[in-house]
């Protein structure tokens, strides 16, 4: 096996480059790397350098904007160098780390390096950084493009960066890191035909779904990958695909679906790498994540509808707000590019050529589209209190920052004079910024420690964990772990009203009513069948608990004591100190208007309060969703006099 992955590697078209690249990203501080998707950027620049001597002076880091493919691309590139995963490779990503002092070369999300940038700004346990799918120009990528520089800028002239980038646009690059030499790598490894729609598609889930089922008559062996926009489309294809098996037995059988989706925690993630079952095809209905850096083994077909879904910032609403949106031209070619991996593949496009031509080439800078409140915030705990001197790659716009910072001002994060110079984190600010979750999240998490106290003990274990969700004592911070996942672990919007999950629901909202399935789980004696009777993701379920240890010791880390709450009005009254920018009132007919900016908004179908009557009149909610209305997701109730005080 060892053999044939050494000959394999040999075989990509990365391969005769391996003298020049390293010689040139040996020989100069920072360069950029442009190569077709699948020449082996990712899994094989990292491995050359590590061959070169490289690793042993400083950890090479990769960073991946997503983590499935940090996970998946560690786990690939251990098994070609014949390692255990965590010894000489490794991965660390949010809530989930697997390395040692052994580790050479760690593949991790963007915004994990940016979080040790906090505590070590001149990343000195690294020799060399590359920021790998550069083009996807994620919030968190753009802040480690200044981060790397200015750490190269002061003590670290030793710091190697490397640019990898799938698209020719490396001009920016470039000359952002002072004029990099831009390498190129000739050559895909497999040929991937691209076909179109004849016309534009009215439904694009039935067209995939009929795409699916006419592939999987006609294409011989191998995998079909298809892109749909979020957890709901993947459900709602594979309810519509587990019916065709049901209905027709002979002709569908063998089709084996596969969701991947951000919310899945990663071992479950991690299936759709697994080989089908004997005599099935695997179908993967995934969101974007699947789009850049992954291999899926077995793929050779992706059906692409052309849409993702994306957060927005609202100058409206004054948040983000996730929607559905037409993909560019560089992510409808990332895509075809996952079919092209291990033998020749083609890519179903469902929308005309025209429509292709049609598209942006590349996708706008995150940093350009998102609310700034935690970009600020990282920002400033890494001691940069004059934001107007932050060497952004694209610099967000000063009402963007300015919003930010007064966001910030109202979480108590921030102090000092009013605008972007001279800032200062609080102490409380200084805290929150210590946990990987939203301002608003971390506030409510610290609040509820500091003076909601009705506490009866202080927590510190695991185990102490258990007992309190055992006791029904209301956490805020179990809530938060909870939160990180709840997406997955309840079953899905339509069903969820006829299903036993039903009688957890809160009359105070899905916060609450999350916490109770949390309880009934924790107090359910043989959990596996709870979980089947209850239609909950047990794995899912399990994940979210595996994030409070580390909640517990991030909390002590910052000298703060994690404590429950006998009342969940105690509790929503401290999430609502996180959200209190996130609140709306009803106006009448299910209508709701935001406070703080008067937008119309509905509760979700998904939420527990959807089919409450009277209509509370004052909810907080953690997140809107436009679709055909814009939707108000995980809501609570609250008091209005609770807003004044
Ligand atoms: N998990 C895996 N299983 C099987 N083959 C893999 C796996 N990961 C990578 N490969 C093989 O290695 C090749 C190079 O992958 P790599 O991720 O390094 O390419 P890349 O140039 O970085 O592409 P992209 O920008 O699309 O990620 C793939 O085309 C595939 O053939």
């Amino acid at each position: 096996m060892a053999a044939d992955l050494q000959k394999w590697r040999r075989s990509l078209p990365i391969f005769p480059a391996r003298g020049k690249l390293l010689k040139e990203i040996k020989a100069r501080p920072s360069c950029v790397v442009v190569g077709e998707t699948g020449s082996g950027k990712t899994t094989q620049i990292p491995q050359y350098l590590l061959e070169s001597g490289v690793g042993t002076s400083g950890v090479v880091a990769v960073t991946q904007p997503r983590r499935v493919a940090a996970v998946s691309v560690a786990k690939r590139v251990a098994e070609e160098r014949g390692c255990q995963l965590g010894s000489e490779v490794g991965y660390a990503v949010r809530f989930d780390e697997c390395y040692s002092s052994e580790t050479r070369l760690k593949y991790m999300t963007d915004g994990m390096l940016l979080r040790e940038a906090m505590s070590d700004p001149t990343l000195s346990r690294y020799s060399t950084v590359i920021l790998d799918e550069a083009h996807e120009r994620t919030v968190h990528t753009d802040l480690l493009f200044g981060v790397v520089k200015a750490a190269q800028g002061k003590r670290r002239g030793d710091l190697r960066v490397v640019v990898m980038s799938a698209t020719l646009a490396a001009e920016e690059f470039s000359l952002y890191f002072n004029q990099a030499k831009v390498l190129y790598v000739q050559g895909r490894q497999f040929p991937v035909e691209v076909l179109y729609a004849a016309e534009p598609q009215q439904d694009y889930l039935h067209s995939a779904v009929v795409s699916i089922l006419q592939l999987h008559c006609s294409m011989g062996p191998g995998d079909i990958l298809v892109f749909l926009t979020g957890r709901e489309e993947i459900e709602s294809v594979q309810g519509v695909l587990r019916e065709c098996q049901s209905m027709f037995p002979s002709n569908w059988q063998g089709i084996h679906v596969q969701p991947l989706y951000a919310a899945l925690p990663s071992h479950h993630q991690q299936q759709v790498f697994k080989p089908a079952p004997q005599g099935c095809r695997k179908v993967i209905l995934s969101t974007n994540i699947a789009e850049t850096s992954v291999t899926i083994p077995g793929v050779r077909c992706v059906v692409d509808p052309g849409l993702v879904k994306a957060r927005g910032y609202s100058p409206v609403v004054g948040l983000d707000i996730l929607s559905v949106q037409p993909i560019s031209q560089a992510q409808a070619r990332q895509r075809a590019g996952r079919a092209g991996r291990e033998a020749p593949g083609s890519c179903y496009r469902l929308y005309t050529e025209h429509t292709f031509s049609q598209l942006r080439e590349n996708s706008e800078p995150e940093i350009l589209r998102c609310t700034l409140t935690s970009v600020v915030l990282e920002l400033l705990a890494m001691g940069m209190s004059d934001l107007l001197t932050f060497d952004f790659m694209t610099a967000p716009s000063e009402e963007g920052l300015v919003s930010a910072l007064e966001q910030l001002c109202l979480l108590g994060a921030v102090e000092g004079r009013e605008g972007k110079e001279g800032v200062r984190l609080t102490a409380l600010g200084g805290k929150m910024a210590t946990f990987p979750l939203e301002p608003g999240l971390s506030r409510a998490i610290l609040q509820s420690s500091v003076s909601v106290c009705v506490s009866d003990y202080v927590c510190s274990c695991d185990c102490c964990c258990r007992r309190e969700a055992a006791a029904k004592k209301w956490c805020v911070w179990q809530l938060c772990s909870l939160w990180t996942l709840s997406s997955s672990l309840l079953p899905p919007s339509e069903t969820r009203w006829l299903l036993p999950t039903r009688r957890f629901h809160s009359p105070h909202g899905d916060h609450l009513t999350l916490l109770a399935v949390y309880h009934a789980y924790t107090a359910a004696s043989g959990k596996k069948a709870w979980c089947r009777e209850n239609f909950i993701h047990q794995r899912n379920l399990r994940a979210a608990l595996d994030v409070q240890p580390q909640l517990v010791e991030l909390s002590s880390r910052v000298g703060v004591a994690l404590v429950s709450n006998s009342d969940s009005r105690t509790v929503r009254r401290a999430l609502l100190d996180g959200l209190h920018c996130q609140t709306a009132e009803h106006v009448g007919g299910g209508r709701y208007r935001t406070l703080s900016s008067r937008q119309e908004v509905f509760i979700h179908p998904s939420s527990c309060l959807f089919h409450v009557r009277p209509h509370p009149p004052c909810v907080m909610y953690s997140q809107l969703v436009h679709t055909s209305k814009c939707y108000m997701r995980n809501v609570s109730v609250i008091e209005a006099d609770w807003l004044a005080s």
